[in-house]
């Protein structure tokens, strides 16, 4: 039999918590170095939140935006806040929903988003129309039968704020601001100290086909999937699912082997939306076999292993997946998964020396 007495088991057991020990130690050494290297890309499905990820990192690094941007910024806020009106107006009279306020309604389809120069009286048109019974009837009606940007609501409810003179976009609004990314986007930021870079690509049908160009000497792959896609359909193609599409997606990109060296983190993203939809749209909407209810931690639990089991890396012990649930809105909710992930990468590039 071998050695079982306490004496030898504490050595044993205090060898052990040296050798962790120097290992932790070199580990911090080599951080700093290691993190020069490392090569993030940001991939998922179009509005999974990919570029809110992205701004919360240079949010992070520099403190806040930049002034040229927050004018740019100011613009597209407001020019949102029309054409999201002007899409619930649309909709009400393709959905046979009645209004009040018809004629704020003829006013206020009249604008041209791009050529007009914001003035309150818009602010009041659009306040007057979010408060009418009609439009928040076709608000409930979002994502089953037309599209919205997720944050229109969230606008809407701080129109007089930014319909004043004297609005400066606040680190909130431009969070949620949203533009379509049709280009790649690199930068070198930093997290807790480390160096890294991370790109950014273009999430709907046309523009993965960029993606390619972007894998080269990627370190690690963020896959951002958003956990309310599961009643909501793509913008490029109203008969597929925006969840099923991610997961196709996902499945993808172990088929084809692009990324075989690379750590995969998975961020299921809205976990606050998600929260408050589960509540009202129960899952089996999407996914038959699920049977949690509106039970969040269920549901969570339900999304994510769908995604580990078209990965095929469930059983995998020398490929994990790094699954968390992210809010991409919450500023610390970011930074803390983010020092997580780069411990996780930098961690996995340090075994890869010995
Ligand atoms: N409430 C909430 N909104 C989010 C979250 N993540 C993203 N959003 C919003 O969702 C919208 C889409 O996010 P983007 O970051 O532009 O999505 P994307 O993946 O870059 O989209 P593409 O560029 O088309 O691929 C934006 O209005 C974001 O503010 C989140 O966790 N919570
Ligand atoms: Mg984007």
């Amino acid at each position: 039999m071998g050695c079982c007495c306490p004496k030898n088991k504490n050595k044993l057991v205090e060898e052990e918590s040296l050798n962790s020990q120097k290992i932790d130690e070199e580990f911090e050494k080599a951080k700093k170095k290691l993190s020069q290297d490392v090569k993030i890309l940001l991939l998922g499905g179009g509005e999974s939140g990919k570029s809110t990820i992205f701004k919360q990192m240079r949010l992070i690094r520099d403190g806040e935006f930049y002034d040229e941007e927050i004018d740019r910024l100011r613009k597209l806020i407001r020019r949102k806040c029309i054409t999201q009106m002007q899409i619930l107006i649309k909709a009400s009279t393709k959905l046979v929903i009645p209004l009040k306020k018809t004629e704020e309604a003829e006013e206020l389809l009249k604008i041209k988003p791009s050529s007009t120069d914001w003035d309150e009286e818009i602010g009041n048109l659009i306040l007057e129309l979010w408060n009418d019974p009609g439009i928040q009837k076709t608000y409930e009606e979002k994502d089953k039968k037309f599209h919205l940007d997720d944050p229109a609501n969230y606008f809407f409810d701080e129109i007089e704020r930014i319909s004043s003179d004297y609005y400066v976009p606040q680190n909130e609004d431009i969070l949620r601001a949203r533009t379509k990314t049709i280009s790649i986007v690199e930068e070198e930021l930093i997290v807790n100290g480390f160096k890294f870079t991370l790109i950014d690509v273009g999430g709907q049908r046309s523009e993965r086909r960029k993606w390619i160009h972007s894998f080269d000497g990627v370190t690690s792959v963020i896959f951002v999937a958003s956990l309310i896609g599961y009643d909501q359909t793509l913008r490029e193609d109203n008969s597929v699912n925006r969840m099923l599409e991610s997961l196709n997606l996902f499945r993808e990109l172990f088929t084809r082997s692009w990324f075989k060296k690379s750590s995969i983190i998975l961020f299921l993203n809205k976990k606050d939306l998600f929260q408050e939809k589960i509540q009202k749209v129960d899952l089996n909407v999407c996914f038959n076999e699920y049977t949690g209810g509106k039970n969040y931690e269920q549901a969570l639990d339900f999304i994510q292993n769908q995604f580990i089991e078209v990965s095929g890396l469930g059983g995998n012990e020398n490929r994990k997946l790094y699954p968390f649930a992210t809010n991409a809105i919450d500023t610390s909710n970011i930074e803390l998964v983010m020092i997580g992930v780069l411990d996780t990468i930098l961690r996995k590039n340090f075994q890869t020396l010995y």
